[in-house]
């Protein structure tokens, strides 16, 4: 009875509380003295209801209590029973509070779709420290760049990377285009008298946004002295006004430019540098028509808001609006919605509703509209929609997936399209096409996630087997989550009311080979995969669907491993392949051998059907070498080579014991041309080998004295070293079995190796090799030249050679250094090595440039640590010296303001020597 009155007087006390604060009667003093109660006996019913999730306790002197019902209601859910203190349960209420505030980009269309990547590169950038990495937003006009920049300016208050007052400030390049001088004026400020009319001094924006955002559009309109001023202060954090040149101001602004035209065109190739985030916004064209109808739906609800009345739309005008091209995308389409609902309204004689048929449109409209040459039928009644409707009231999710699939497929037919006649690369089309694709089908998982049935439950698991059984003979990885989103594709597309073909037959079988000769192992992966499926699960799926579904696997960047060469074993005989290829992956504890049991009357033609089967489901591009029992068979190497773009081996009369030793080289991943050498050696048999016919790839072979895994490591590096354009191939091989065969080893055979770089020399005949040590040396560059000779593009050769410098300096320094970040301090080096080059005029050597790198990153530290301070004294000096002298000085200044250092005469000095010195 007594803790029923406790309660009472606690639920009483709680909804008197006027904010999480000690209020007095809600301790076991307050309480007691309230209903009269001993205070032990208040204070032992207070905790047992604590004990009961009935209240809440704060665990401070006194100790206070609050009834859990009604402190939910007014304040929030409290997840423990009992704190520390207020603070905690104020920390607790912040976090929960800023976990319900929406994200400002929710708002945003496309941001869990087309425009993911870039809202999480624009979440990334501002969160890097200090003042974020100023960005670059690119794309046509109207597709949602000033949007997006003070989304990101929302973003940035309400995680408190800046001040809720902080200002927002924009300035349209675009509009000073003509009158560089007033551009700068305006973004840098400038000082009384200046020039004519400067009666007084003026802020600029770069100074009055700061602690904020500056966002400069149409930026690509900042003429070359503009840029460089900005990249001074990007490095820098000062800069100067106009005819103020005296004094360095600083601002702590996060730059975001925009621009409308192509990037490596119109900007200095200095200033690009200092933005190191490009984040490309696409046209409205190359979204999904699932966001397309998004926008409608958003604008017309909008509308219908502002003019607080029904809009009554026409599935003719609907269908339209879906069908329509939108030159000036998102803004075009915004507009146009606006002037439709404005004319609707002047016409309408209801005094609720607005219709928006064909009547309503504007002459120019509705000609535009009449021309529309193909549409889209997706609407079939009219559209109600209220000041109140809600996006999600019409893009209903059942039929939403046939719209998506549909609209998928235009996406991907007008960005090929377009891919084709020049206006993007390769590249860029891979990449959209692939984001597309990963959009589309993980949005079969997450919409209707809740009815996850039996039948998709059942799907799932037999897919997760089959994809179990891929991964071992793929040598891939796919994540859980992928296997989710395929399984979920598989099941719902039957639900699809579509008829195939979407696509026009030539475009996609274009579009599908396209993608089989990009994505080999992507093809290889799903081809096996459908064909599992189809015999499991009896489900076809369209070619359309397979160019969808590869461009999926190609998004998920699956890890690859180098595949081990397959084995199979071919004999006559109810089990003889069978028992063979079992005792052997028994005895090696490995799955070593595939068997194909064949009856005795079997055809060779059937033989080389199984076999080319076999091939197009699994990877044999290391090798494939296959066991028989008879000499007739031997002649299938040759056509099975074709089906291959690996070596195929055959060697006959198949025995347990042959078949072991060939595992266990096999296993040891021995060469393929060995184990054919190896076994006819030893043993009563004969073999014979085939390559494909392909054109051969150039390659580059790694050794390393010390073993295969510093040749892998070396390979590793090599390949981190090539742009992804050029063609070659890196291979790590053991240094004493290259010594020992030379050019018998395969590798040989199947590519133009045009070099071999290592720590030690294996000698073979005829093959270039490269000290590892002499890249870097003063012959590097040439070596380079000549290794990569067959590559035409100067520039890319360049590149080359300074990752492969750079690259081994960060491998040297990553030991040497010990409490900077090498990757950044590198990064600043690269700058003022590229400073120096330009303003001395000079051309410095792999080795010099090694040289510096080790350099100044030590020199760096050591300043930081204010240790070893060099003493350097010059042997005589003279004007040119000290000319050099202070460009040096100059160029090494970010590191300075980054680090915050100085960098002392002796050590210029150091640095001008190491760079002079012959
Ligand atoms: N993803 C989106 N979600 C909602 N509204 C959008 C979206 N993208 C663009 N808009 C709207 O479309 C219109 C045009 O967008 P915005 O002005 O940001 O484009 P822009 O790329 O900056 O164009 P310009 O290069 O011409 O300045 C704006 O009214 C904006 O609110």
């Amino acid at each position: 009875m007594s803790k029923k009155v406790v309660f009472k007087a606690l639920t009483f006390g709680t909804e008197q509380m006027q904010g999480i604060e000690p209020f007095e009667i809600l301790t076991t003093e307050g309480i007691s003295e309230q209903i009269g109660i001993q205070r032990n006996t208040t204070s032992q019913y207070l905790n047992e209801l604590v004990k009961e999730s009935k209240a809440i306790k704060i665990k401070s002197r006194p100790a206070y209590f609050f009834e859990r019902e009604t402190f939910t209601k007014k304040f929030f859910k409290a997840d423990k029973d009992i704190y520390d203190n207020f603070q905690s349960i104020s920390d607790e209420l912040q976090k929960k509070r800023l976990e319900e505030t929406p994200d400002p980009f929710d708002s945003f269309i496309g941001t869990s779709t087309s425009l993911k990547e870039a809202i999480d590169q624009i979440k990334s950038s501002v969160y890097y420290p200090g003042i974020g990495l100023p960005f670059m937003l690119y794309g046509e006009t109207g597709v949602g760049k000033s949007l997006l920049a003070k989304m990101t300016y929302e973003f940035c208050q309400q995680k408190g990377l800046i001040d809720e007052k902080a200002p927002l400030l924009e300035l349209n390049c675009a509009q000073y285009y003509h009158n560089q001088e007033l551009l700068s004026s305006i973004l840098f400020g400038y000082s009384k008298g200046a020039f004519t009319g400067a009666d007084k001094d003026h802020v600029g924006l770069l100074e009055a946004a700061n602690g904020g955002i500056l966002f400069l559009d149409e930026c690509h309109r900042l003429g070359p002295e503009s840029q460089e001023k900005l990249f001074n202060f990007i490095d820098k954090g000062t800069f100067q006004r106009i005819g103020d040149n005296n004094k360095n101001r600083s601002s702590k602004v996060r730059l975001i430019f925009a621009t409308t035209e192509n990037i490596q065109e119109n900007f200095l190739r200095t200033f690009l540098r200092r933005i190191p985030i490009t984040i490309n916004i696409p046209n409205l064209d190359h979204r999904t028509k699932q966001e397309l109808a998004e926008f409608i739906y958003t604008f017309l609800i909008n509308e219908s808001k502002k003019l607080n009345k029904t809009l009554i739309v026409t599935p003719w005008i609907m269908n339209r609006f879906l069908s329509l091209s939108y030159q000036d995308n998102v803004g075009e389409l915004k507009n146009m919605i606006k002037l439709i609902c404005a004319s609707g309204y002047s016409k309408s004689t209801n005094k609720n509703a607005i219709l928006i048929n064909s009547d309503t449109l504007e002459n120019n409209l509705l000609s535009k509209f009449l021309s529309i040459k193909e549409i889209d039928t997706v609407e079939n009644k009219e559209i109600t929609i209220t000041p109140t409707s809600k996006v999600s009231d019409f893009i209903g999710h059942n039929s939403s997936n046939t719209r998506l699939i549909r609209s998928i497929f235009k996406v991907f037919i007008r960005l090929f399209e377009d891919y084709e006649n020049g206006k993007f690369k390769e590249d860029f089309l891979i990449h959209q096409l692939s984001r597309e694709a990963n959009t589309v089908i993980e949005l079969f998982v997450t919409k209707d996630q809740k009815d996850q049935n039996s039948s998709l439950h059942f799907l799932t698991n037999t897919i997760k087997e089959l994809v179990n059984y891929l991964e071992n003979n793929h040598f891939v990885k796919i994540k859980g989550n992928s296997i989710i989103a395929l399984s979920n594709y598989i099941y719902r597309r039957s639900s699809f009311s579509i008829e195939f073909p979407i696509m026009d037959k030539k475009i996609s079988s274009k579009l599908y080979q396209f993608a089989t000769k990009k994505f080999l192992i992507e093809t290889k992966l799903l081809n096996a995969l459908l064909e599992l499926i189809e015999t499991k699960l009896d489900v076809t799926l369209e070619e359309e669907e397979k160019i969808l579904l590869v461009f999926y696997l190609k998004s998920l960047n699956l890890e690859m491993k180098q595949p081990d060469m397959h084995g199979v074993i071919l004999a006559h005989g109810f089990s003889t392949a069978s028992s063979i290829a079992d005792v052997v992956n028994h005895f090696l504890d490995e799955h070593v051998f595939d068997a194909f049991d064949m009856p005795f009357n079997v055809s060779v033609d059937k033989v080389k059907t199984y076999m080319e089967k076999y091939l197009s489901t699994h990877d044999c591009s290391s090798g494939l070498v296959v066991l028989v029992d008879m000499g007739s068979l031997m002649v299938l190497a040759k056509t099975l080579v074709e089906h291959s773009n690996g070596p195929v081996l055959m060697i006959n009369n198949v025995t347990t014991q042959q078949a072991l030793l060939v595992g266990e080289m096999l296993r040891k991943g021995s060469d393929i041309e060995m184990i054919g050498e190896k076994i006819t050696s030893n043993l009563p048999m004969s073999y014979e080998i085939a390559y494909p016919v392909i054109e051969k790839q150039p390659m580059i072979i790694t050794v390393c004295h010390t073993g295969l895994g510093a040749a892998q490591q070396l390979k590793e590096f090599l390949q981190s070293s090539l742009p992804v354009e050029v063609p070659f191939q890196v291979e790590a091989v053991d240094f004493n079995y290259i010594k020992k065969y030379g050019k018998e080893n395969s590798l040989f055979k199947q590519y133009d190796v045009q070099a071999i770089i290592g720590t030690a020399n294996p000698e073979v005949e005829g093959v270039r090799y490269i000290a590892l040590e002499e890249l870097i040396s003063g012959h590097g560059e040439s070596q380079i030249n000549e290794v990569f000779s067959m590559i035409e593009d100067q520039t890319i050769r360049k590149e080359i050679n300074d990752s492969l410098v750079r690259n081994l300096s960060i491998e040297r320094l990553v030991s040497a250094i010990t409490i900077l970040d090498v990757k950044r301090v590198i990064a600043y080096i690269d700058n003022v090595m590229d400073d120096m080059e330009r303003r001395l005029r000079i051309n410095l050597s792999n080795s010099k440039k090694a040289i510096l790198y080790v350099h100044i990153a030590g020199l760096v530290e050591r300043s930081i640590r204010n240790s070893n301070f060099l003493e350097y004294k010059v042997k005589q000096s003279d004007k040119i010296r000290a000319t050099n002298i202070k460009i040096i000085s100059q160029a090494i200044e970010p590191i300075e303001m980054a680090y915050n250092i100085k960098i002392s005469e002796d050590e210029l000095n150091y640095l001008y020597d190491i760079i002079f010195d012959e």
